[in-house]
Parts: structure tokens; C-alpha cells; sequence
């Protein structure tokens, strides 16, 4: 009788340990997750190589909304935030695919109602007439409400000078960004150099945008992680000797230091002719072909002629 309450003691404290340790885990887990608010930005952003400064802001962004929510509930006033940008970098940095990015972003954190990206250009917003360029550039912006609005080359606005219809355009965007100010976000994005002449001709442009970010040119190392990375995504693996193969070829053109050399654009090209040219060297073969055949790019795809 002894040994058999002895017994059942024992199984209830085996029982309560276990729930101990279940408590201390799921305690654990919660703690995890209130220190990492930011997995979630992480891993939007994972597949973006470099652009550090790009993630820490958006982070910012993401903390500033998530306590204004908090603010609110708590009869607090709430600081809106202003989040027009400046996105300057050269050709293939990453500019128009950030901003499209961000799109999604802002709206799944509720920045933005809609979340949708228009993509703009000089013809969009300037006119042939007077008053032409207010309407065209008004109708764009109500277009934009609710979403980003990303005018890529932002300087052919000013192409024409102080009598150019361009003028006119700027004057209407600067109106609504202000006016609207967070309702839709404006992005004016352009190459470093055509951008601070741009900027140094309207005095006052360059303050209206509180988020100005760079987008530098990719190092080497860099290019070769964005290269695995569109490879992985489309489930294609480079063999070592094709991967010494590309990194020859990225430090080979980026030492000719010319002025358009498109960064992860130049990589995405050469990898889609691959792409090709192993399905023309694949396509000969009538045996089976495994799945790494299926998936290998080699040096003689980097190296084929079209
Ligand atoms: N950091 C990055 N990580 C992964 N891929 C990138 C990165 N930056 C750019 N890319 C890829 O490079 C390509 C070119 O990028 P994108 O068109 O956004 O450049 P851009 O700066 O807007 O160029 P441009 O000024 O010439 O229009 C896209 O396919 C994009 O996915």
C-alpha cells in the first residue's frame, strides 16, 4: 500500500516537472519573440544583398507605426510619419525593385491603404500646354493615393530648364506631397551625379524628402551572392569551376570602371543567356537528363557564343 502511494506521488511529480518545462519553453518562446520584433523585415528583405542602411530604416519605420498603435490605445497623440524618398545609385542597384518591394511592405504594416506602385516617367507627368502638366501630374498623384508613387530618372523633369513644362510638374508633385503627405508615398529616384545637379537647382527639393537613401555600387563578393541567389530562385546551381568562371568575368568588367556597368543588372543578363545556352547544350542529349543535369550551369554556358 505504502509503495503504491509512493508510486503515485512519483508520477504526479514526473507530471508537474513536465508541465514545468512546458511553461519555461513557451515562457522562452514568448520572450524570443518580444526581443526579435523584426524576423518578420528580415526575412522580407533576405533575398536583398547588401543594402544595410535600406533595412535598418525600414526597421525604424516598422517600430515607429507598432508604438503609435500602441500610443493610440493609450490616448496618446500619434506622430505621423513623413516618408517621401530619394533613392540615388547607379544603373542595376536595386532602386525600382526596392521600391516595389516597399510597396508590399508598407501596406502589410498598414503604412499604406492600398499598397500598390505606380511607376513614372517624364511623359507621365509633363504636358504640351500650359495648365496640361498641373492636370496630367494631379491625375498621377490621385492615382498614387493609398500606394508609392516612383518616378525613376526624377532629373528629366528638369531637362528643359526654367521654361520647360518639367517646372511645372515639380511645382504640382511638391503641392501634393505636402498636402497628401500620408496618403501616398513619392519616391524620386535617379544615377548620384545627375541627381545632386538636379537637386542643387531647386533649392528646397532635397529637404521635402526625410527618407534619402544611396544605393552603392556592389562589390565583387556581392554580385557573386545576388548570382546564387536568382540561380537558387530559379532552382539552377552553378558547377565550382563555372563559379570561378563568373567571378572572373564580374571583376574583369567591373575594373574597366565604366560609367553604365549595370551592377545586378549586367549579372542577371549574363545568367539568363546561361540559362539559354545550357538548354541548347541539354536539348542535343537524348538520355534521360537527371535533376542535376537539369539544374548545373556550366562554364561553357557562361562562355557560349549566342
Ligand atoms: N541587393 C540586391 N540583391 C539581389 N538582387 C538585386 C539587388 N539589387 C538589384 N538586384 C536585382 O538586379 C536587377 C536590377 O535591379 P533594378 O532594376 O531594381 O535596378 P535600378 O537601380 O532600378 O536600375 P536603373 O537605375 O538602371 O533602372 C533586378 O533584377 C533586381 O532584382
Amino acid at each position: 500500500m505504502e509503495a503504491q502511494v509512493t508510486n503515485t506521488k512519483g508520477k504526479i511529480n514526473i507530471v508537474l516537472k513536465n508541465r514545468q518545462q512546458e511553461m519555461e519553453q513557451l515562457q522562452h518562446a514568448t520572450i524570443k519573440r518580444d526581443i526579435d520584433p523584426f524576423r518578420h523585415i528580415d526575412q522580407e528583405f533576405a533575398a536583398f544583398i547588401g543594402l544595410e542602411k535600406l533595412k535598418k530604416t525600414i526597421k525604424e519605420i516598422y517600430a515607429n507605426v507598432h508604438i503609435n498603435q500602441k500610443r493610440e490605445a493609450a490616448g496618446l497623440k500619434q506622430e505621423k510619419q513623413v516618408l517621401h524618398m530619394l533613392f540615388e545609385g547607379n544603373p542595376g542597384t536595386g532602386k525600382t525593385t526596392v521600391a516595389r518591394k516597399l510597396a508590399a511592405v508598407f501596406h502589410e504594416m498598414n503604412v499604406l491603404d492600398k499598397g500598390h506602385f505606380i511607376e513614372a516617367e517624364r511623359a507621365d507627368l509633363v504636358g504640351e500646354y500650359i495648365g496640361h502638366t498641373a492636370q496630367k501630374t494631379r491625375a498621377l498623384v490621385q492615382r498614387a493615393m493609398g500606394g508609392i508613387l516612383f518616378i525613376d530618372e526624377a532629373y528629366s523633369l528638369a531637362r528643359g530648364g526654367e521654361k520647360d513644362f518639367g517646372k511645372e510638374a515639380i511645382d504640382t508633385l511638391v503641392k501634393h506631397m505636402e498636402d497628401a503627405s500620408n496618403r501616398f508615398i513619392l519616391i524620386l529616384a535617379g544615377y548620384p551625379r545627375e541627381m545632386a545637379n538636379f537637386m542643387s537647382l531647386n533649392p528646397g527639393l532635397r529637404s521635402r524628402f526625410p527618407i534619402q537613401l544611396q544605393f552603392p555600387d556592389y562589390k565583387s563578393e556581392q554580385l557573386m551572392d545576388i548570382a546564387k541567389g536568382m540561380l537558387a530562385e530559379k532552382e539552377y546551381q552553378l558547377t565550382k569551376e563555372a563559379e570561378w568562371k563568373l567571378k572572373e568575368i564580374i571583376v574583369q568588367q567591373k575594373s574597366k570602371r565604366t560609367p553604365d556597368f549595370s551592377n545586378a543588372r549586367f549579372v542577371r543578363n549574363i545568367l539568363e543567356k546561361a540559362i539559354r545556352m545550357q538548354a541548347v547544350r541539354l536539348v542535343r542529349h537524348d538520355h534521360h537528363l537527371s535533376t542535376e543535369e537539369l539544374m548545373k550551369v556550366t562554364v561553357a554556358d557562361l562562355n557560349a557564343e549566342e
